[in-house]
């Protein structure tokens, strides 16, 4: 049965939509959001295009589309101003109009390289997002967030570009490695952290990959449901939509600190939400033993509790997080369990409360 969630932006409505099996129907859901498209620009990567590909050309070609693949490397270092240069040469080689369309067929990776393609090329055409892993089926693929990293730091040139619809389709996740399913597995915590204990508590008594999918549509549809309306409130993550970057400050370090390649996006948020746990708890704005009880739960989903970070790394990327204002920036801590806060400080404050913990470090 498919579950729809709408994102209801003003003159930008896009839908969710959840079911199994949708990979074979999303040209026909293409056709009703891109009526009068005749070419779609399937960007994907080198892992998923042979799984996947296939059955999506297949179906965009039976719903009318002129469809063109293109491939990109599987993996972070995709994320980069070379690859998003041949997105756009291929999509002016292919006659790409303003009336055509761009799809996303893979993970966070692909989402955020298409969509930012998609947000700048002809300065901007529609596309569809078809989130392959968990980490894009329960986040990247909702809310228009867009980018590619910079030598400086992770996904520091972006655009906010929604998209016309978001196909899910749970039964692709069966092919992930345990390592990817633990990276979704992070940014699915992260949303009991911040705004839902009983899904939190749900997803403590799962224990495991196992347990998650013979939930998963809940899964899914519980995280898209709390960005949809996060995303609805804050669009332009001018203060409300901050709460999603819960553990990113201190995440971001860590995937520098590993240069993409050591630690996974997924992996950098796990242990980047046990330090602001941590660090909420030090302010006396977290209860005392939360980031046990976090700590806890992601090694359950073998998620990494710490990672080693030289300090000036660290400074470097708290200095380029978005949260910044001048010189003061918001820390995302948990008021408590399924509560998070935006909590303004200056940098300099939560450089000198970071310290003490990385002098042992
Ligand atoms: N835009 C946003 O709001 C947002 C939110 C969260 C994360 N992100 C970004 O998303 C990226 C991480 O995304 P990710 O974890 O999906 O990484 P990813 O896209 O690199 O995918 C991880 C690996 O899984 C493979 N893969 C994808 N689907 C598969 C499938 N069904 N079967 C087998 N293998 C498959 C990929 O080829 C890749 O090797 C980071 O760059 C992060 O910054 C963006
Ligand atoms: O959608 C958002 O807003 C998020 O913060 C979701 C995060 O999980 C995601 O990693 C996002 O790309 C981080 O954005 P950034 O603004 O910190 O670059
Ligand atoms: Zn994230």
């Amino acid at each position: 049965m498919s579950k729809i969630l709408t994102v209801d932006l003003p003159g930008r409505a896009y839908d969710i939509e959840i079911e199994r099996g949708l990979l074979d129907q999303v040209g026909e859901r293409c056709r009703a959001v891109l009526p009068r498209a005749k070419t779609l620009f399937v960007v994907t990567d080198s892992t998923v295009g042979p799984l996947y590909a296939q059955r999506v050309l297949d179906s965009l070609e039976k719903a009318g589309f002129f469809a063109i693949l293109h491939t990109v490397p599987a993996g972070e270092e995709s994320k980069c101003v070379e690859r998003l240069q041949e997105l756009w040469e291929a999509m002016m080689a292919a006659r790409l109009t303003r009336t055509d369309g761009v799809v996303a067929l893979g993970g966070g990776v692909v989402g955020d390289l298409a969509g930012f393609a998609a947000a700048t090329v002809l300065r901007g055409v529609d596309y569809i997002q078809i989130p392959t892993t968990l980490l894009a089926q329960v986040d990247s693929s909702v809310g228009g967030k867009v980018a590619i990293d910079l030598k400086a730091g992770k996904n520091l040139a972006g655009a906010f570009w929604q998209p016309k619809g978001v196909f899910i389709d749970p039964e692709v996740l069966i092919t992930l490695t345990d390592r990817t399913f633990s990276d979704g597995m992070a940014e699915v915590i992260k949303y009991g952290c911040i705004r839902d204990r009983a899904f939190f508590d749900k997803l403590a008594a799962w224990g495991g990959r196992s347990g998650v999918m013979e939930h998963i549509e809940e899964v899914i549809h519980t995280c898209c449901d709390i960005k949809r309306k996060v995303v609805l409130n804050d669009e332009r993550d001018t203060g409300e939509r901050m709460v999603l970057n819960f553990g990113h400050t201190i995440g971001h370090a860590f995937e520098l600190a590993g240069h993409y390649e050591t630690w996974t996006h997924g992996q950098g948020v796990a242990a980047g939400m046990c330090v602001a746990t941590r660090l909420g708890e030090q302010m006396g704005i977290t209860p005392a033993g939360t980031e046990q009880a976090i700590e806890n739960i992601l090694k359950e989903y073998q998620l990494p509790i710490s990672i080693p970070c030289p300090w000036d790394t660290l400074v470097e990327a708290v200095g380029l997080d978005k949260k910044n204002a001048g010189s003061d920036i918001r820390l995302i801590v948990l008021e408590k369990l399924g509560k998070a806060i935006p909590h303004p400080m200056a940098r300099q404050a939560l450089l000198d409360s970071l310290n003490p913990m990385w002098k042992g470090n």
